[in-house]
């Protein structure tokens, strides 16, 4: 994008996970690290934990793609709160009709299904366990590893839902020590691709309670695909059941994960804040 850019965008939240959602349809090229870090200030930009990008359909059938910048500048594979908040941006936008359609995300096609009560449910694909796929480095599949890190040894599962996550099993999330563990791990070279790290705390077989800190956004209101690694986690080491609400701290999402060798399911909300325009100079020329 040249100097002196001006972009329309629509500011949006999936259960207090904040975005800039950006129509590249018309052809705007793909938005430079430089200029996501620009517009992720919260000071002098716009704010926000992932930048979303429109695009056209990679094929028929399909409604549209969808691209994910996290704040710090990095592309991800996977963003659950902004496939629903896509969803529902493309609803309003009349592109997309009727009550379930096709999103295509860099980890695969979604299906959406808008519900009667206002939410959006995703299949967010199935749960990758295997080291190579997260990516993790360990010799085998063990599901369950622990490291030692700047901040004491972590137990952990590890699992890819589309972007890789690590999920700790905690007393409580309130207390969890976020902050400190969260870097930590993702600090280890045995995330060579780094990590999304949660905390859950197990309050019964059908609710837990979660926080995220998330790669190249840190600690989040709340993570989609997260909440998805954690029910897998945990349901695989039969701490809960198949159906899981994942009460996070911007809001709550509802999992499903019927079995073994389903995809997972996840069923929560998507807002419009406001829209607005970003005008600047090109932040490559400033870095
Ligand atoms: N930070 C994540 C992307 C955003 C995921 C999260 N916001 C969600 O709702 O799934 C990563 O780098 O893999």
């Amino acid at each position: 994008m040249k100097a002196g850019m001006s972009l329309r965008f629509s500011k949006m939240h999936g259960a207090g996970n904040h975005f800039l959602v950006l129509d590249r349809r018309g052809g705007l090229p793909p938005p430079s690290p430089a200029l996501v870090r620009a517009l992720a200030d919260p000071f002098t930009g716009v704010g926000f934990d992932q930048l979303l990008t429109i695009e056209d359909p990679p094929r028929a059938g399909v409604v549209a793609r969808f691209g994910i910048w996290n704040a710090d500048g990095s592309a991800a594979g996977q963003c659950g709160n902004g496939a629903r908040c896509v969803a529902a941006w493309l609803r309003r936008a009349g592109v997309a009709g009727g009550e379930r359609f096709l999103l295509d995300s860099p980890a695969g096609e979604l299906e959406v299904a808008c519900l009667a009560d206002g939410r959006y449910r995703l299949g967010m694909g199935r749960p990758d366990f295997a080291p190579a796929r997260i990516p993790f480095a360990a010799a085998v599949e063990a599901g369950e590893y622990e490291l030692n890190t700047e901040a004491g040894r972590l137990r952990f599962g590890a699992v890819s839902m589309g972007n890789p996550h690590a999920v700790i099993e905690v007393p409580s999330a309130a207390r969890a020590d976020v902050a400190r563990l969260g870097p930590a791990l993702q600090a280890r070279p045995e995330f060579p691709e780094g990590v999304n790290v949660g905390f859950a705390e197990v309050l019964a077989a059908d609710r837990i309670r979660l926080r995220v800190y998330e790669r190249g956004a840190g600690e989040t209101r709340a993570c989609g695909s997260g909440a998805c690694a954690a029910v897998v986690v945990l349901a695989r080491r039969g701490r809960v059941g198949r159906h899981v609400w994942v009460e996070l701290p911007g809001g709550s999402l509802e999992i499903d994960w019927p079995h073994e060798d389903a995809q997972v399911l996840m069923a929560g909300p998507a807002a419009f804040v406001f829209e607005g325009q970003w005008s600047g100079p090109d932040p490559e020329s400033q870095e």
